[in-house]
């Protein structure tokens, strides 16, 4: 299976903090992943060094099967939006556009311009004036219209309020289906994701806590209380999930959100704790 984003052992040290350690992810092509965790886990971090705006202190990683910003043709495979929909204030939507035009070699006027109606934008409007849930989809709009492989969305909804984000959320499912894209999109909050992605990356305290498809994820773990009987190698993540190849007869299994928080508890708080 073709992987999107490889990484071995990816580590990444400012000076005295460790943002990112011994990271090794294999991501397959075609997939909405959902990059979850808490405050400082190094989700920026990781997105930073996929898009190559860092570098990494160990170990190694490649994006679409090369270095990250290795020339200009792999900058222009890939789309990154940082966080809060970064867009310029003075410029106004159609002056978005004619810059995306002039900076990316397979830009689609076509479909910036027909995404630009859909979400019935005044082109002669400021970016500086329209609302937070406009510009993030302003953002997402030139990101998409770049035509990269790979769209890479720092916290993309986390200053959107719910129905903003839900739009936003919608008419990323859509044209992922239309452009074929890969996504990997990162969040405080897995409720976010969860209706979106299909392949799920935790991150808490700089590691890797879990990593997989969501169907595959959700059909290993099952909801467990103190009384059920646990089959021989079964793993314990916290007081309420257990992560298990054998079914655990009477018990179903958790959401994803639920997952995901029981990984992250489980690296942020001691296990007795968490009981
Ligand atoms: N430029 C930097 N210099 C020093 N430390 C940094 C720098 N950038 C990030 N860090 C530290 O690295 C760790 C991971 O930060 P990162 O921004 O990657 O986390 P995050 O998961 O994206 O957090 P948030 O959700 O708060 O944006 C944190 O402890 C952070 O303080």
């Amino acid at each position: 299976m073709t992987s999107i984003i490889t990484t071995e052992q990816l580590s990444k040290r400012y000076r005295r903090t460790t943002a990112l350690t011994d990271c090794t992810l294999r991501i397959p092509a075609g997939r909405i992943v959902g990059l979850v965790g808490p405050n400082g886990a190094g989700k920026s971090t990781l997105l930073g060094l996929v898009c190559g705006l860092l570098t990494p202190t160990a170990g190694s990683i490649t994006v679409l099967g090369d270095r990250p910003a290795a020339g200009a043709a792999q900058l222009a495979r890939v789309g990154f939006v940082a966080q809060d929909a970064p867009v310029y204030s003075r410029l106004s939507v159609a002056d978005h556009l004619r810059l995306g035009a002039r900076l990316n070699p397979r830009w689609d006027m076509a479909l910036a311009q027909r995404r630009v109606q859909q979400l019935g934008f005044d082109p002669a409007q400021k970016a500086g004036r329209l609302s937070g849930g406009q510009r993030a989809q302003l953002a997402l709009t030139v990101a998409a219209a770049k035509r990269a492989e790979l769209l890479i969305l720092d916290e993309p909804v986390a200053s959107l309020d719910p129905l903003a984000r839900s739009a936003f959320l919608r008419d990323l499912l859509d044209f992922v289906a239309e452009l074929g894209v890969s996504v990997v999109l990162s969040s405080h909050l897995l409720g976010d994701l969860e209706r979106v992605c299909d392949h799920l990356v935790v991150l808490a305290a700089s590691r890797v806590q879990l990593a997989g498809d969501v169907a595959d994820l959700l059909a290993l773990h099952y909801r467990v209380s103190d009384g059920d009987a646990l089959p021989p190698g079964a793993e314990v993540i916290d007081a309420h999930i257990a992560r298990s190849t054998d079914p655990i007869p009477g018990t179903d299994h958790p959401h994803l959100e639920e997952l995901g928080l029981a990984y992250m508890t489980r690296a942020l708080v001691p296990v007795e704790a968490s009981r």
